[in-house]
């Protein structure tokens, strides 16, 4: 039943962080993102209280289902007959078991869609050590059609108009949000997740120019989404040099590791101090408003601004928007028509141009205990 259109793949597989549905999985949730990472056990317990504080529910998995549900009207919305399975790397439903379930449909060929949209190794490889982990289990199992399946992740979308665009109207909603006198002057905070310098300096791939340079790829392709959505913002609100910054949020890990800054909050307490009149934060790092939106923006930092007086908003995250689901139909369309051997546009703006469709070997690499990761150069089936 496959579609010339979307041929040779037989499905798509929406690949996400997983997230506590309810008090009693919250620690054991926790366990699952943190095993053999380091991470000190009093900003574990005090992360389990963000949770805790929304019922022991992160937002995140109603949000992959919204976005489920709207990649799969998108394609038949196109008449595509391709079926849309998601599973997670920290809980239910787990990575391995919808892949087990994938293969014993009999699906051979898979596109995965990663929920992150820059280069980096919790973004990227991590994912694709996930999708190691699971194949090789299920082949050790013996699970049927495990042998035959063949992984690819589609590209890194950061900078494709499908995620930028609704960036920008997202931000326009927030700045509309602010009291009129302060809107004109109100500053752009873009954040993003905090991740330890010596894994932003060696993200993207090898040949990457800004690899090796301070924040690597990591913070290039994230300068470049901030400088698409703030010219596209002083373009329709006629504000011109109006101010912005990339700055960082939930950073975790030993205070003695150096992780990228400055920290949303720090930030907040230096643009009051420079007399900002008001802030608006825009999450670009993120594809929902997941609990690392609504408790480090929304609560913490909101509390923060409330202290100083400053006025905030927040942007959404592209979540489920049409244009999304729309932009992750084009890239499963293109990367179809590439491994047909036809070479389709490729669709990207600014000035970096589309990322790689392969991950090279040593592409985003772990600074510690590297795992084989399927779905790229390094990986041979
Ligand atoms: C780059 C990046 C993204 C964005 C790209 C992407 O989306 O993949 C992201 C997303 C997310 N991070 C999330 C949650 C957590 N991340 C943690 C820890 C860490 N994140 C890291 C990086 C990233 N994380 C890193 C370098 C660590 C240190 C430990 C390690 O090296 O792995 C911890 C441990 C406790 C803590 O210390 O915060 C938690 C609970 C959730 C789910 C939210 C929800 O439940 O709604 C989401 C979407
Ligand atoms: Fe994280």
């Amino acid at each position: 039943m496959s579609d010339a259109r979307t041929s040779p793949y037989d499905a798509l597989l929406l690949l996400s962080f997983g997230g506590p549905e309810g008090p009693e999985d919250v620690v054991p949730f926790l366990e699952n993102v943190t095993r053999g990472r380091g991470i000190p056990r009093e900003r574990l317990a005090e992360v389990g209280q963000h949770y805790f504080l929304f019922g022991g529910v992160s937002p995140i998995n109603a949000q992959n289902r919204e976005l489920l549900a709207a990649l799969r009207a998108d394609l038949a919305g196109q008449g595509l007959d391709l079926p849309v399975y998601w599973g997670n790397r920290n809980w239910a439903p787990y990575l391995v078991d919808t892949l087990r379930e994938l293969a014993a449909d009999g699906r051979r060929r898979v596109l995965v869609l990663a929920t992150s949209a820059y280069a980096n190794y919790s973004g990227c490889r991590q994912y694709r050590e996930n999708l190691a982990a699971a194949l090789t289990r299920l082949r050790e199992e013996g699970a049927p059609g495990a042998a035959e399946l063949r992984l690819d992740k589609l590209r890194n979308f950061y900078n494709h108009p499908g995620f930028v665009e609704p960036m920008i109207d997202n931000t326009l909603a927030a700045l509309a949000e602010l009291p009129e006198g302060v809107r004109d002057g109100a500053r752009l905070a873009f954040t993003t997740h905090s991740i330890p310098n010596a894994l932003a300096d060696t993200s993207g791939a090898p040949d990457d120019p800004a690899r090796g340079m301070p924040g690597g790829a990591y913070v290039a392709q994230h300068l470049e989404t901030a400088r698409l959505v703030a010219e596209a913002v002083a373009k329709e609100t006629g504000v011109a040099g109006r101010e912005w910054e990339l700055v960082y949020q939930s950073r975790s890990g030993s205070p003695q590791t150096p992780w990228l800054e400055p920290d949303i909050c720090d930030h907040l307490e230096s643009q009051a101090t420079a007399g900002a009149p008001a802030v608006v934060m825009v999450p670009i790092g993120f594809v929902s408003d997941h609990m690392e939106v609504v408790y480090d923006l929304d609560t913490q930092a909101a509390e923060k601004a409330a202290e100083l007086g400053l006025p905030v908003s927040r942007a959404r995250t592209v979540g489920a928007d049409p244009r999304f689901a729309a932009a992750v139909r084009d890239l499963v369309l293109e990367r179809a028509a590439s491994a047909r051997g036809e070479r389709p546009a490729r669709c990207a703006l600014g000035a970096l141009g589309p990322s790689h469709d392969v991950c090279p070997a040593d592409c985003c690499p772990a600074f510690r205990n590297p795992l084989p990761a399927a779905a790229g150069a390094d990986w041979t089936d």
